[in-house]
């Protein structure tokens, strides 16, 4: 039996609540991992029962497991780039900082998940301060929505110059990079990114898909883009490449359930 020389295989990391629903999360994650040919290896803080109305019930793993789960990849496997995502409450915020600091790591994406486009809160109040304080600043690139950004930068956001002062504000918690994802922006800016890196700001629009189905599409941007990072493409072309995978993925929304489905991860496929 031949055996596929994987050793040039990329690995990337998730760390992020489950979906059982399949459509945000751990789930899109690793689907995304799977479209960029990216190994997907992954580290579970929470579980949620959820569908496309919503989420019903949220049961947390232990510090203690969310460490185990880390280590024992970390150990074992040259993981090039992670994403984190739902993380929930403090002490799991505060152990991933910790083991991202213990651990050297430079290739980080954090999405600092907060509340569900369902409306679901998806980190606890006391959390956030510390999302503030510990984990934006070992961003490389952090990957706020609408609303995570005007919690972090601590604004209202409602214009294009609005999200560029937001990422600058962000860039000041400490983060080497900021995209301000525009998806809850309200007319012709509801495509738009922002990106702010220190120097440069770039402003990336792609066209607005008219499609309810948009359940992960923040998930999913931020693993696309920690896929690009795992297969060694500078930041910024990241980003760009993973905005564009998200568009063609809209385009494929999949009407499953009764709510907002998710995107069409596989797209070429169907
Ligand atoms: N209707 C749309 N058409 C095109 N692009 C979109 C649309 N909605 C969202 N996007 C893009 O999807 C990406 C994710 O942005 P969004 O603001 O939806 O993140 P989010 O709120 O974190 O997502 P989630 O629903 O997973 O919580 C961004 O690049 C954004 O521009
Ligand atoms: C598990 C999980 N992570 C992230 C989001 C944000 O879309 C969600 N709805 N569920």
């Amino acid at each position: 039996m031949t055996s596929f020389n994987s050793s040039s295989i990329p690995i990337a990391m998730t760390i992020a609540g489950s979906d059982s629903g399949g459509g945000a999360g751990i789930q899109a994650d690793l689907r995304t991992f799977s479209f960029h040919c990216v190994h997907g290896t992954s580290v579970l803080t929470c579980i949620t029962a959820q569908n496309t109305l919503g989420v019903t019930r949220v049961d947390a793993m232990s510090p203690e497991a969310v460490t185990a789960q880390f280590e024992t990849v970390m150990v074992d496997m040259r993981v090039g780039a992670i994403k984190t995502g739902m993380l929930l409450n403090q002490e799991i915020v505060k152990t991933v900082a910790k083991k991202f600091v213990a651990f050297g790591l430079g290739n980080v994406v954090v999405d600092p998940v907060m509340v569900s486009r369902t409306g679901a809160q998806l980190l606890d109040d006391a959390a956030v301060k510390t999302m503030k304080d510990l984990l934006i600043p070992l961003a490389a690139i952090a990957t706020p929505n609408r609303y995570e950004a005007q919690i972090l930068a601590e604004m209202e956001i409602h214009t294009l110059a609005d999200m560029q002062t937001a990422a600058q504000q962000i860039y000041k918690l400490g983060a080497r990079s900021v995209l301000i994802k525009g998806g809850a922006m309200s007319g012709a800016l509801k495509a738009v990114d922002v990106w702010f890196d220190g120097d440069r700001f770039e402003v990336l629009q792609t066209e607005a898909i008219d499609t309810q189905h948009t359940h992960g599409t923040g998930c999913t941007l931020s693993a696309a883009i920690a896929a690009n990072l795992a297969l060694g493409k500078p930041h910024f072309q990241a980003v760009q490449e993973a905005k564009n995978y998200v568009t063609e993925a809209l385009k494929y929304g999949l009407a499953i359930g009764r709510g907002q489905g998710p995107v069409g991860h596989f797209y070429p496929l169907l």
